[in-house]
């Protein structure tokens, strides 16, 4: 008698049960577990179909932290993918041009990809070791809106291990003021090999983080910086970063050539004053 109601119930229930979710389905899951022990003890056959059988493959948490780690497993890629690329764009021997020597030594290229992307190159000399700057670009990359006003906020939004991020980056209004404000949602990865240290990243997704209204969501990257130390001196590292960003909006690209490069030299003009505040904190104490 009792697997006769059982099945009738299930019957009824099952065009409902499928469309249930959360609290409800846990629910269901707890009665399917205590109906399976009976099942188990010889009091009850469930039927074939029953979603009470469901108790083994309904594993919604499960299925969660599997679908996670996937998408982690892609930013990871992401991240890796971007600096491997960029790399390349650097590291390429011909098409550069000079397109700024200031009086420290700072110089920026520039060249043309395929595509007419225009994309630049720094090369600087910088007071730090590669672990004190890596330590200030990547791993404290929340603060850069304290040394740097071009930038008005960095937030991570997700940590892939220790050197893996997704970022959302929101330059001031002021920054390049030709061009105006604009964010970024970025992956950034750091690896260190051999005495070098990279930083690579590239523009994303993130479903939780769609371009906003009243915000123009331009694209970094490919793009990578490298550090390396002298090798006499430990405490000096030379800068290389390339910066290849589609600034998105409609702005004659001429205007975009010449604010790129000016924002690259700002940008290292602060990054030296914050250095020179922590060495002089440094020798203070
Ligand atoms: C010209 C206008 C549109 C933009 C001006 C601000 C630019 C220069 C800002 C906005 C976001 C900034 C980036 C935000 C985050 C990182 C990751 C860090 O590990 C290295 C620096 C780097 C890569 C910044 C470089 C400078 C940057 C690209």
């Amino acid at each position: 008698m009792l697997p006769a109601v059982l099945k009738l119930c299930c019957g009824i229930t099952y065009p409902h049960l499928r469309s249930m979710a959360g609290l409800q389905r846990a629910a269901l899951v707890a009665f399917g577990q205590e109906f399976a022990h009976w099942q188990s003890r010889g009091q009850i056959a469930l039927p074939a179909w029953s979603p009470l059988r469901w108790t083994e493959k309904a594993e919604p948490v499960k299925q969660r932290t599997s679908a996670l780690a996937d998408e982690d497993v892609l930013y990871l890629r992401q991240g890796e993918a971007a600096l491997s690329e960029a790399l390349k764009i650097v590291e390429s021997k011909d098409g550069w041009k000079l397109e700024m020597a200031e009086k420290n030594g700072d110089v920026i290229y520039s060249k043309v990809l395929t595509g007419n992307r225009k994309v630049f190159r720094l090369e600087a000399e910088l007071n730090a070791s590669t672990e004190e700057l890596q330590d200030i670009l990547f791993f404290r990359v929340e603060e850069m809106h304290e040394w740097n006003p071009s930038i008005r906020r960095i937030k991570v939004l997700k940590h892939m291990g220790r050197n893996t991020v997704v970022t959302h980056e929101v330059s001031a209004e002021t920054a390049g003021n030709l061009i105006g404000q604009r964010d970024f949602l970025s992956v950034r990865h750091s690896s260190k090999i051999g005495s070098r240290v990279y930083l690579g990243g590239a523009a994303t997704r993130l479903e939780s983080l769609p371009p906003q209204p009243g915000f123009v969501r331009a694209e970094d990257g490919p793009t990578c910086i490298i550090l390396e130390p002298f090798e006499d001196r430990p405490d000096r590292s030379r800068f290389i970063w390339l910066l290849n960003m589609d600034v998105k909006g409609w702005l004659p690209q001429s205007l975009v050539n010449k604010a790129l490069p000016r924002a690259q030299a700002d940008f290292t003009k602060h990054l030296r004053r914050r250095l020179s505040a922590q060495n002089s904190e440094n020798h203070r104490f």
